[in-house]
């Protein structure tokens, strides 16, 4: 095990973002961290080294610790410390044993609205108790959704988790970002962040519509060819309801994609609307239920007070295209104002002193002076000297650009973007695509709601997806002490208990009446399981011990093309500029993550060692190595009797 700081050792590596990389770790055995017992197994997220080079978010990291710690949910999950060590950041987090909803989506498909209702209502708690704090997440995926399983009454639950929080705020540094790039994954940016405009918590209750557009069809609701087509989609595109998608459902959905912020609904009022929904799409809700689901669009309420993203760029000039980008607009330096927000990188703050002592942000004392230090991570950058006055010149590349170069190979990353209008030229005229697998639908739903409406081409037939819930209900974990400032959400309908059997509300608001019969317990014919999903997730790649689907999936789920890997957005053109300054390079230059340079070094050579060897003993080299050697002493003595020595 690796130390990082004095009090935790890395393990092994969880995953890589953009951002950083995940590790397993430990609190080490000899030291005290508050709420966190000697020996706990913990998540640690090293942020990659363009951003703990950089001082302003390392500036921000300190800022931003007591609020990050601070945010504690049922739903987050909870930071427990942060670490600054030369130049090295970390976040310690709570470990969470399983998948995170991206990876569980990919090996299971998509859920039941129900269920998915009912798991996105969790994030939006998440995201109602961390705006009311002040913290926009701004990077909802469900990669930054975790899914941890708790046993209720004796059945294993899944159990989301919103993590990352933060991270895209840290990132989001003056140093890191420019003016008009966005932080963000392109499927999930909202309009305003893909213009640059003024961001507010909005953002995060757009991400949570298409995240849930997701859950239930297995699709983004915008898709192109390039992350720059995705981002123009956003802007001019307006969303498509599924035929399978019950109608209170989409109500929801389509007021979280709206255009404009103010018209979406607050995080509170989205969490207590879904519920909402969750009570009222099943075939044995009751009416008065059904009726209140087909309202749900009069308690979308929006936030009266949205949190400001801070230091969002202001607003620009009105595009003149409907959903185009402002003339002038993401080119970076040329923009209104860019200057107010456009650096270069500045230098690091100073050699990495390896006797210093370690600077953790816990509130623990840091270790003596002379200690040694047991963070050797990342080793330090080369100071690079101070830019020449003068006047102003191009921009050194992105730090950014070289995550997205690392990232490449990872679908949905997190990413930092910006366009021109030469890029928008280039995109063919926005259009609405029709639904991939809208194509060769069946005819006008039959009786049998939501389940008759269409999983089956060709057909209303009754027997689509059942969904309904399980006796004894799904319960939500009790909130923690302190967490009660929130706004009271009238409690689900759904913990009173609902024995779910059949398909789903139909789209005129009937009662289903031909859902697949099911077992008592919902789709899953796993008892205790709510909706498609909620009864628990198999640890990939070890099989599920209950059988997900009562049915096989839908047949135009498996029709519907293969998503494609969004690939990072291109870099910008840029005006031909004077020569840049060489950028200065780490001095890392072979990273292997945790062994440093020096080590790498050691490693070549005894590779190299041990090739040596292998070749002098195995190969006839020592044969024509004594030939060699005789000729030399044959042309010696010629050449001494030639010349009489
Ligand atoms: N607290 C945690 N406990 C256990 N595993 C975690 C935790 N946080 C993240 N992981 C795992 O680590 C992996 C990498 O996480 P990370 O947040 O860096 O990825 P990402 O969200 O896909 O990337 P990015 O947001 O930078 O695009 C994830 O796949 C996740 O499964």
């Amino acid at each position: 095990m690796r130390p990082v700081g004095s009090k935790y050792l890395l393990d092994e590596t969880l995953g890589r973002g953009a951002t950083g990389t995940v590790w397993r770790g430990v609190v080490r055995e000899d030291v005290q961290v508050p709420g966190c017992p000697p020996g706990q197994r913990v998540a640690i997220k090293v942020l990659r080294e363009e951003l703990a080079a950089d001082p302003d978010v390392v500036m921000r990291f300190l800022r931003e610790r007591s609020l990050l710690l601070r945010l504690t949910h049922p739903n987050i999950v909870r930071v427990r410390d942060l670490v600054v060590e030369g130049e090295l950041l970390a976040l310690v987090m709570d470990l969470v044993d399983g998948p995170d909803l991206a990876r569980y989506l990919r090996a299971n498909g998509p859920f039941s609205p129900i269920a998915g209702a009912l798991l996105m209502a969790q994030v939006a708690d998440a995201l109602a108790a961390s705006h009311a704090d002040g913290i926009v997440h701004r990077d909802l995926k469900p990669a930054n959704v975790m899914l941890a399983s708790t046993v209720v009454d004796g059945v294993e639950r899944m159990h989301p988790l919103l993590t990352d929080f933060g991270i895209a705020r840290l990132a989001d540094s003056p140093g890191v970002t420019r003016t008009h790039e966005f932080v963000g994954t392109p499927a999930y940016v909202a309009p305003e962040s893909a213009e640059g405009r003024p961001q507010t918590s909005a953002v995060d209750v757009y991400g949570a519509g298409i995240m849930l557009y997701e859950l239930v069809t297995g699709r983004q609701p915008f898709q192109g060819d390039s992350a720059l087509a995705v981002l123009q989609a956003h802007l001019a595109q307006e969303p498509q309801r599924p035929s399978t998608m019950p109608e209170p459902l989409w109500t929801v959905i389509e007021r979280c994609l709206r255009k404009d912020p103010a018209q979406r609904p607050g995080a509170t009022s989205l969490a207590h609307a879904l519920r909402v929904v969750a009570a009222g799409v099943g075939v044995h809700a009751s009416p008065a239920a059904v009726d209140e689901a087909l309202a749900v669009g009069a308690l979308l309420l929006p936030d009266p007070q949205p949190t400001a993203v801070p230091g969002s760029v202001p607003p620009l000039p009105p595009a003149t295209v409907p959903g185009a980008l402002a003339p002038g607009f993401m080119v970076p330096g040329t923009a209104p104002g860019a200057e107010d927000h456009t650096q270069v990188l500045p230098p690091t703050s100073g050699q990495y002193d390896p006797a210093a002592a370690t600077a953790v942000m816990g509130t623990q004392p840091p270790p003596p002076q002379g200690a040694p230090d047991r963070t050797r991570v990342m080793p330090p950058a080369a100071v690079p000297p101070p830019p020449p006055a003068g006047p102003p010149q191009e921009e050194a590349p992105h730090p950014w650009q070289t995550q997205l170069r690392a990232a490449r190979d990872r679908n949905q990353q997190t990413q930092v973007g910006y366009f021109g209008p030469e890029d928008y030229e280039d995109l063919p005229q926005p259009q609405v695509a029709p639904q991939p697998y809208q194509a060769g639908q069946g005819g006008p739903a039959g009786p049998g709601g939501h389940g008759g409406q269409g999983h089956r081409p060709g057909q209303g037939a009754p027997g689509g997806r059942p969904g309904g819930q399980q006796p004894g209900g799904y319960r939500q974990a009790p909130p923690p002490p302190g967490y009660a400032q929130r706004p009271p959400v009238a409690p689900p309908p759904y913990q009173a208990g609902q024995a779910g059997q059949g398909g789903n509300v139909g789209q005129g608001g009937q009662r289903g009446q031909g859902g697949r019969p099911q077992p008592p317990g919902g789709y899953r014919q796993a008892p205790g399981g709510y909706g498609q999903s909620q009864g628990g997730y198999p640890p990939p790649p070890a099989p599920t011990p209950v059988p997900r689907r009562a049915e096989p999936p839908a047949p135009q789920y498996r029709e519907a093309p293969p998503q494609r890997r969004e690939e990072p957005p291109a870099p910008a053109r840029r005006e031909p500029g004077p020569a840049r300054e060489p950028r200065p390079r780490s001095r890392n230059r072979m990273y292997i993550p945790g062994l440093g340079c020096f080590k790498g070094c050691l490693m070549v050579l005894l590779v190299l060692a041990v090739a040596g060897v292998a070749l002098w003993n195995f190969t006839p080299l020592p044969h024509y190595w004594d030939n060699v050697v005789g000729w030399f002493d044959s042309a010696r003595d010629w050449a001494n009797s030639l010349f009489g020595k």
